[in-house]
Parts: C-alpha cells; structure tokens; sequence
C-alpha cells in the first residue's frame, strides 16, 4: 500500500501496534484507493500514550524553554528539508492539490516550530511585582499531559500548531488525528524525535469518536485542544468540564466576507475564491456568506463565473491541479445534498453545482459552485457546509449588512473589501468574530492570533497567545521583614 506507515500509533519515542483496535482503512480521496490499513487505539494503547507523556513530561519541563526551542527549531528545518515528501503524503492523506500542499501544509507547521522555538525564551517569562518591602514574582507553569484532537482538512498544520506551543510550554502531548486522515501526524511525530524530543512527550494514537472520550475524560489529562465541528466542541468541552480540563475550541463558522461597491472587484474576487474554494472549500474559516454591494454586484458575477469555470479540477498529484477531491465520500454526498438544497431553495446558480465530468467516478469530486440572489434564512447561508459551495448575498448599506453580518450562532471570521479604510475599520469593529481580514483573506501566519467567538470557540492558538493556553500562572509572595501577627 502507497503511504502504510510502520505501525498505527507512535508512543514513547516508537512506533506501536494494537490489531486488536478496530480497522481505520485510510483512502486516497482522488481514487478511493486503500492507502494504508491502520488500528484505532485499544484501552490498552490509550493509558500507554498517557502514561508515557505523564513520565517524561517533568524532565522536559525542567529543561529550559531556549533548550525546548532548539529542538522545536531542529523541527523545522527538518520539516522545511522533506518538504516534496510531506506535501505528498498530505495529499494521499486529503485529496488537497499538491500545488497548495507544497506552500502551505508542512511549511505552516514548520513555521509553528519555527516561531514557538524562537520565541520561548521570552514569551515564557513572568513577572515581578514590587509590593513596598516584600514583592511577588509569577512563573508560567506548564499543565502537564495535553490532548490534541484534530479535524481532516489540515492533518499536519493542526498536529503542528497544537503541538508546538504544548512543547515549548513544558507540557507533553497526546495527539489523536481525524480518523480519515491518520497519516500525517505521525511523520510529525517521527520528524519531532528525529530533532531530538525526548521520547513519551508527542504521541499519537489513532482513532474515532469513540477513542476521542476515553483521552477527554482520563483522569491524567490536564487540557484537551479540539480542532473540529460545533457540536463535537460541545461534546468534548462538556466531557472536559467533568473534571475542569482546560479546553481550547477551534470550531466551524459561517463566517461573512463583505465586498462595498468601491472595492478593488478583481481583489475581492479572487479573496472569495480563496475563501471559498481553497482546500476544496474545507476551511473552516472560509467566507461562504459574500456580501456583494448591490451596485456591483453585476460585474462581480460576471467576474467570479468566468474565473471559476476556468478553475482546473482533477488529479491532485498534478501540478497543475487547482481543485481537487473532498476528503471523503461521506463530506462529497453532504456537499451535493447542500447544493441541491439550494437549487431547491430558489438560490440561481452560477456555476458549478454537481460533479465534474473530467475525472474518475471513484474520487470524492464536486464542482467548484456559487450561488447568487441568496437569501438569508436559506439553509446554504445558515450552516457550514464545508466544501466547494459559495453564496453570493445582495445588500445596500453598511448598517444593514453589518446586521445581517452578526447574525449567525458561528463568530469564526469574516473580511471586507473596500477602498475606504475608515469604513474598513469601522466595519470590523462591528463584526463578531475571532480573526478578521481587510482587503484580502484567509491568511493565518503564525505570529497572529487564531480563533473564534460566539460558537466558533474559545482559546486562541498561534503567536504569543497561545502559550497562555498551554501554561497556567503560579504566583510567589515573598516576606522580606518579620511577621507582624496581632496575636
Ligand atoms: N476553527 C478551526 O481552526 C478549524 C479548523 C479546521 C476545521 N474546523 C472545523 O472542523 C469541522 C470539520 O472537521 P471534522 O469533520 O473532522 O470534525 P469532527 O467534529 O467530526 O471531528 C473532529 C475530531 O474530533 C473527534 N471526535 C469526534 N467526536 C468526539 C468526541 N465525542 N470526543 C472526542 N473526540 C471526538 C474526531 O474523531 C476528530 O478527530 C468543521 O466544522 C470545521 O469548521 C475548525
Ligand atoms: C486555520 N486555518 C484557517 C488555516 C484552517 C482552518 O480550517
Ligand atoms: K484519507
């Protein structure tokens, strides 16, 4: 088989089996082709993973953060040197096309190493607190066993981001990918012990929702990070609270991308396409609700239906590939019965809106689709559909599309297009959500906070934020005089 790695789980500096654990067959999107036959973890394999990050996590914390860091950085540029490899294997994990794999997928991850490696030795830092002739200092302690649980479209870049502050932080972590993509979290694994981590501190453990709990609820997990989809955030957060985890939420969105009639038109469409169309539309901060200024809303379909049409969909080994497969059939048959939705509806499509025929019948494909004239309370402008689905709403002024904006139980994102900054600002000041963008859209670097309000979650994950999300603060009081007792 193309990508079958050495075992199913890394634990404790190796790779481990279990076949008593249920079959995970992880296929490649683009053909359905068996790939790799993997176990979900057994009880057995869980407590193992644990036990292993809860013994070596005291000497890791004990190390200084810029020891941490070296290894962290030797990370990255390992990542950066298997680049072609881990782009590869991202794709057969996904169905992505390997002309974006090869820029963003390892390369964010790399970044994350990258940045927490760098950053540690300061971003670790306490405080001191002068109190007349006593004072008080506090350090930032790491939590201990951390949990990370990742969703399907971003394998590697979310065992990364994840990863990365838990590690610089002190902590040791349990990482578990989505079921339907188990491959590339397990090279991150391989590449952190290549740089030197000690063993026990970056496991992974394959499974589903039905290993997810058994790492949520064990007793020896102090935070539990979910990248994935409101109601398992709902799910997991109220395992967590049984016994007070900590919790970061990274959850989906609806989010609202809003295109003003002095936009730059050729901008605010390709940042739609962007935000709509990138990963097969499997972003979950994707603008999928565009709010076109009624002047211009002519021109900018007109724009937006010449260059999606001309978008290449096919095989994502391809260079040339554009679009390629959903990362599963289950996602593909969601996706189609969300188009129909909005045939049904009385949204006018555009383009796109059922499955290309240049391509086999055995991939997960569906057209890059826009719909226009979509109302509000439409089911494709209410829920996240995930995949290649863009609605294109009308509106006349600012107040009311801000409105209408805000008016959605998700508050991951949002963006908007004009030439006056002062409405710019404006505008987003007034939009709920975690990570805004003005005049362009969907880019996460590393240094900047990433996250959602409302339903999207809470926590932040990237740039110095985060690290308030792996540690906790310990306080000291230190007496410098006798003690003054009125008894
Ligand atoms: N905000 C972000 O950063 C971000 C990024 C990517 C994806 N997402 C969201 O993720 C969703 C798509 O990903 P998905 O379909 O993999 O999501 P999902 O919620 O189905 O699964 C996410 C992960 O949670 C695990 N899981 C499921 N039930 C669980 C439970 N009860 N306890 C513990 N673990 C459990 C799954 O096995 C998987 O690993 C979308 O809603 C998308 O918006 C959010
Ligand atoms: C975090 N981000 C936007 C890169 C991927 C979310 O699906
Ligand atoms: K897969």
């Amino acid at each position: 088989m193309k990508a079958q790695p050495k075992a199913s789980h890394f634990i404790d500096g190796e790779y481990v089996e279990d076949s008593d654990g249920a079959v995970i067959e992880s296929l490649y999107p683009a053909t359905g082709e068996v790939i790799a036959r993997l176990h979900a973890a057994t009880p057995a394999i869980v407590e193992k993973a644990i036990a292993a990050a809860k013994r070596a996590q005291p000497e890791w914390a004990a190390m200084s953060p810029m020891a941490r860091g070296r290894i962290l950085k030797r990370a990255a540029e390992i990542m950066r040197e298997r680049n072609r490899e881990l782009s590869e294997l991202e794709t057969l994990d996904t169905g992505k096309p390997i002309q974006e794999t090869v820029v963003a997928d390892p390369t964010s991850g790399a970044d994350a190493f990258e940045f927490f490696g760098g950053v540690a030795p300061a971003g670790l830092n306490g405080a001191h607190i002068p109190l007349g002739q006593d004072f008080a200092y506090t350090k930032r302690v790491p939590l201990g066993v951390c949990v990370g649980i990742g969703a399907w479209n971003y394998p590697q870049q979310i065992a990364c981001w994840k990863g990365a502050p838990a590690l610089i932080a002190g902590n040791a972590m349990v990482f578990k990918p989505s079921e339907n993509t188990p491959l590339g979290a397990l090279k991150i694994a391989e590449i952190l012990h290549e740089a030197g981590l000690p063993k026990g501190l970056y496991n992974v453990i394959q499974g589903d929702r039905d290993t997810g709990p058994l790492l949520v609820n064990h007793p020896d997990v102090a935070k539990v990070s979910l990248t994935g989809s409101v109601p398992t955030g709902r799910r997991v957060a109220a395992a967590a609270a049984g016994s007070l985890k900590h919790v970061t939420m990274e959850l989906g969105g609806k989010s609202p991308l809003i295109v003003f009639d002095d936009a730059d038109l050729d901008s605010a469409v390709g940042g739609a396409m962007l935000g709509n169309f990138y990963s097969t539309g499997q972003v979950c901060s994707n603008g999928t609700r565009v709010f076109v200024q009624k002047a211009v809303k002519a021109e900018f379909l007109k724009r937006l239906k010449a260059r999606t049409e001309a978008m290449l969909i096919g095989d994502p080994m391809d260079e040339a590939t554009q679009i390629g497969p959903m990362v599963s059939w289950a996602q593909r048959e969601k996706v189609i019965a969300y188009i129909e939705k909005g045939k049904a509806e009385g949204a006018t499509l555009i383009a796109g809106g059922g499955i290309p025929n240049n391509v086999s019948g055995e991939g997960y494909y569906v057209q890059p689709t826009v719909f226009a004239d979509v109302i509000d309370n439409m089911t494709i402008a209410r829920e996240e559909i995930f995949g290649p689905v863009m609605s294109v709403l009308d509106f006349d002024d600012e107040d009311e599309v801000i409105a209408r904006a805000n008016a959605s139980e998700f508050g991951l994102s949002g963006g908007v297009f004009t030439a006056d900054l002062t409405r710019a600002h404006r505008v987003v000041d007034r939009l709920e959500a975690g990570t805004l963008w003005i005049n362009t859209y969907n880019l996460c670097p590393v240094e900047i906070p990433f996250g959602g309000s409302k339903q999207s979650g809470f926590g932040r994950e990237n740039s110095l934020a985060a690290l308030e999300h792996y540690s906790e603060l310990k306080t000291v009081y230190v007496g410098m005089g006798p003690v003054a007792a009125p008894y």
